[in-house]
This record gives C-alpha cells, structure tokens and sequence, in this order.
C-alpha cells in the first residue's frame, strides 16, 4: 500500500526509491533545525519549510502541487457552474494515491502518516480550490469506518474509497439542529433485526456525489440523556427510501456538492450500524479534534495564499507614480498580515505535532478551529482591500478566495461552539 503514496514521488526521483518514507508506523528523520519556518521562507507557501516535515513530505508535495495544477485548477471553472466535481477526479485522485493516506494498510488504507494528510490539505488550499471534498472524505469520514467499523464494513468500503470509487459523506446536521446535536429528530427503530431509519439531513458535504454516508441517528429516545441514544449508520446510495433532495446553492464553495437529503422508511441492515448502539455521541467527540485541526490547517494554508496573492498584487499595481506596494500604509498592513498568519501557523503545526503523538485534546483543537478561522477570514478581507476594485471581480484568485473563507468559522461546530468548548475546560473543576 505504501507505494501508492509515493507514486508521485518516484516519478521526482527518477524511478528510484525514495531514502525513507513518511509512514505512520515507522520512525523517520524529522526536518530538524536547518529548515526554515514560514516567517524567514522566501514565500509562505514554498516546499522544505516547517521543522514538522522532513525531506520525503516535500517530495510528496512536490507531487501533489502537481496533482491540483494539473488535475483541479485548469477543470474548477467548469466544475464550479456545475456545482459539482467530476467523478473521474476522483479516481485519478485514487490512483496518485492521495486518498486514505493516514488510514493503516492494515484497514486497506494507504498507511502514511498524519504529516502526509496535512500536505494534501495544505495543497488544496494553495491551488484555491475548495470543490473536490477529499479531506472530509479520507481525514473525516474514513476514520469512523477504520476506528469503530467492523471487519465486514472495513473491508467493504476503506479500499473503495481509497481508490475514489466509492465517495464518503457525514450527516450531522438537520434543518432544525446543527449546533445542539442531541436535538436531532432522524431516528431508526428496529424491526427484528433490521433498522427502519426516518428523518432528513442538510449541508452534507459531498452530499450530492457520495455512495456512503454516515447518518447520526436517534435510536433510543429513553436514554438518560439525548446524548447515550445516538447511533450511527452507514446508509448507501439508492437504498430505496434514501432521497437526495437537491445541490444547495450556496454563496462560495461553488463546486462542492453540498446536499440535502430524506429518508422515508429505509431499511437498513444490522450490518449498517457502525460501531455499537447508542455510542455514536461518543464516536462523534473522540473524531471531532481531527475535523476541527484539518479545519484550522486549511485556514492558515488558504490565509498564505491569499497573502502571496496579495504581495504579487501591490507589487505590480501603480498608484500616484509607484507601486502600491511602496506606500508605507500597505507595507504595515502587510507586515501585520505576516505576522498574524506566521504566529497561527506555528500554533497549527503545534497541534499537528500534539495530534500525531495522539495528545491533542477537545479543548486545543478548538482553539486551533476557531482562531485560525477568524483570522481567515480577516486575512481575506485586507487582501480584497488591498487589490482594490479588481478584488470584487470573480476573475481574480481573490474574490474566490474571500468567499470560500466565510464558511469555515460555520463548520466544523460555529466558532461559538469553539468558546464554549474553550470555556467550559478553564472553569472545569480540577
Ligand atoms: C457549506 C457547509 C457545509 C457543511 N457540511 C456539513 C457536513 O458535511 N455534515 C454536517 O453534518 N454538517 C455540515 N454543515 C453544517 C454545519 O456544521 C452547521 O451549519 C453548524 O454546525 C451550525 O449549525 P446550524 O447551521 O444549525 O446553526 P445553529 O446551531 O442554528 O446556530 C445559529 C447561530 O447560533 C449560534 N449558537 C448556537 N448555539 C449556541 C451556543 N450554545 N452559544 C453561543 N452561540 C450559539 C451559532 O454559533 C450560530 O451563530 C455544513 C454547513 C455548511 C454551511
């Protein structure tokens, strides 16, 4: 499995095996001292910086920058006014080994690390496309299938989706519950030894496209509490009585398959229940610190792009006889940008340090989500202001930019919810 990862890789080597690989299960040299970080990087985004990557990660970016240069950026467009990917991407995405990355080879996943992830999310970010759901899809859905499926269910679906033929999606939200989640109303009943699954779900991304989805279920309304009568199942693609309702439109994401979905009497099973009864709350806050860290990482990433944008802008623009760049008023707001975006970079790369030795906690990762986030989104309003009237326009990188940034302090749990996560630790009882 783990020379799918470096299929990319190899081509950069010239057909000869790489010195090491960036596997979870084996020890490797991290980048140590002599690499620099992002605030002393000729640019924000350049391959062999960060002390938390060594050499064979930027080999594996190599490939991967590639990948979204060749694959994604020329087709987004296009997929954008479809609302929609293309399926076919998925596969190449398959087949350069870009999915499952930190999913064991023994589960059938491609067994790199959690670094290795990160770079495919970072690379993402960097080619200023948001339509192709591939984080959600390896770093958020696979995990439930890998850590609380059994043999059956990890067999059925890990390699399928590793090679972008089956798409994987999550159903929290509902119309009428989506920060208070033990206020869901889908429901399953049993009925001998089958699930009878009632109720709709919204916002799902990869909702549109997906053949699995994970469904957070109501299925014990006696419990002491909503929170120890949630279930999840695994609910597939034209099972009768499963309905995706409609692509939602929505104000940025234009190419994300975003969706609604109904289910009217599906039978579903005993082998769709993932994991066991009435745990589901707990599997949703054991996985949640990774979507809320993939979150953050892709905030920093999308506010290093948007600022080399930006730097490339000011340089070139002219206002009264020079380049904007020269006015010492652009110069301190880019100054300010820098370090903002350098200082949330370094708490980032913290927390996926924390996370790979398996120590980041509820509370950290919410601070990653919600700072990271926030300052996204403030990173994309001054470089809009600073590319003036053309910042407005669709055609500049920035304009998309700006409105993809909107949704990630929504997702993921609001930046509210953040608060409250963090709150609750500090005056926590010790
Ligand atoms: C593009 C997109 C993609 C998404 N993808 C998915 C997905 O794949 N799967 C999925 O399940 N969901 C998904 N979501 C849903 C997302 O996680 C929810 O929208 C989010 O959790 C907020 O829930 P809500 O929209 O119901 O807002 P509400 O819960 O109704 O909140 C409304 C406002 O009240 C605030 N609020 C609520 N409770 C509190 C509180 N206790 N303290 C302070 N403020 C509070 C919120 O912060 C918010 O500002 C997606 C959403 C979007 C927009």
């Amino acid at each position: 499995m783990a020379t799918r990862l470096l299929r990319g890789t190899l081509r950069l080597w010239g057909g000869r095996a790489a010195p090491c690989l960036p596997l979870a299960s084996r020890c490797y040299h991290s980048g140590g001292e002599e690499r620099l970080e992002t605030s002393s990087a000729k640019k924000l985004t350049d391959i062999g910086t960060r002390r938390i990557f060594s050499l064979e990660h930027d080999i594996f970016r190599e490939s991967v920058r590639k990948f979204f240069q060749e694959e994604v950026i020329p087709y987004h467009a296009e997929w954008e006014k479809a609302g929609e990917v293309s399926r076919e991407l998925w596969g190449k995405a398959g087949k350069q080994g870009l999915l499952g990355i930190n999913i064991a080879d023994r589960h059938g996943g491609i067994g790199g690390d959690l670094y290795s992830s990160a770079v495919v999310w970072e690379e993402q970010a960097y080619s200023n496309c948001t339509g192709p759901g591939f984080a959600l899809h390896s770093d958020v859905v696979m995990p439930y299938i890998a850590n609380y499926g059994s043999e059956e269910q990890i067999k059925r679906f890990i390699p399928e989706m590793v090679a972008g033929k089956c798409i994987g999606a999550i159903a929290m939200t509902e119309p009428e519950a989506g920060s208070d989640l033990q206020g869901i109303r889908t429901n399953a009943k049993k009925d001998g030894s089958d699930w009878i699954l009632n109720g709709s779900k919204v916002f799902v991304s990869n909702g549109w496209l997906c053949d699995v989805v994970i469904v957070v279920t109501i299925t014990n309304r006696e419990a002491r509490s909503s929170a120890h009568g949630i279930s999840l199942f695994l609910v597939e693609n034209g099972m009768k009585g499963f309905i995706k309702g409609r692509k939602l439109d929505k104000i940025g994401l234009k190419a994300q398959d975003t969706a609604e979905f109904f289910f009217e009497d599906v039978r579903l099973p005993a082998g769709a229940l993932l994991g066991e009864e009435n745990k589901g709350f707990y599997y949703l806050m054991q996985e949640l610190p990774q979507e809320r860290l993939i979150v953050s990482d892709i905030a920093v990433s999308a506010s290093e792009f948007m600022f080399e944008e930006t730097r490339d802008y000011v340089k070139q623009r002219k206002a009264f006889g020079k380049t904007v760049a020269n006015l010492q008023v652009v110069q301190h707001k880019l100054a300010e940008l820098k370090t903002s975006i350098c200082v949330a970079r370094a708490f980032v790369d913290s927390c996926l340090q924390l996370h790979r030795a398996k120590r980041l906690d509820l509370a950290t990762a919410a601070m990653a989500k919600y700072w990271a986030s926030d300052l996204q989104n403030r990173v994309a309003y001054d470089c809009l202001q600073l590319h003036g009237g053309w910042g407005y326009m669709w055609e500049y990188p920035i304009a998309k930019a700006y409105v993809d940034s909107r949704v990630q302090t929504i997702y993921g749990g609001t930046n509210e919810i953040m608060k409250e996560l963090i709150a609750r630790e500090i005056i926590h009882d010790q």
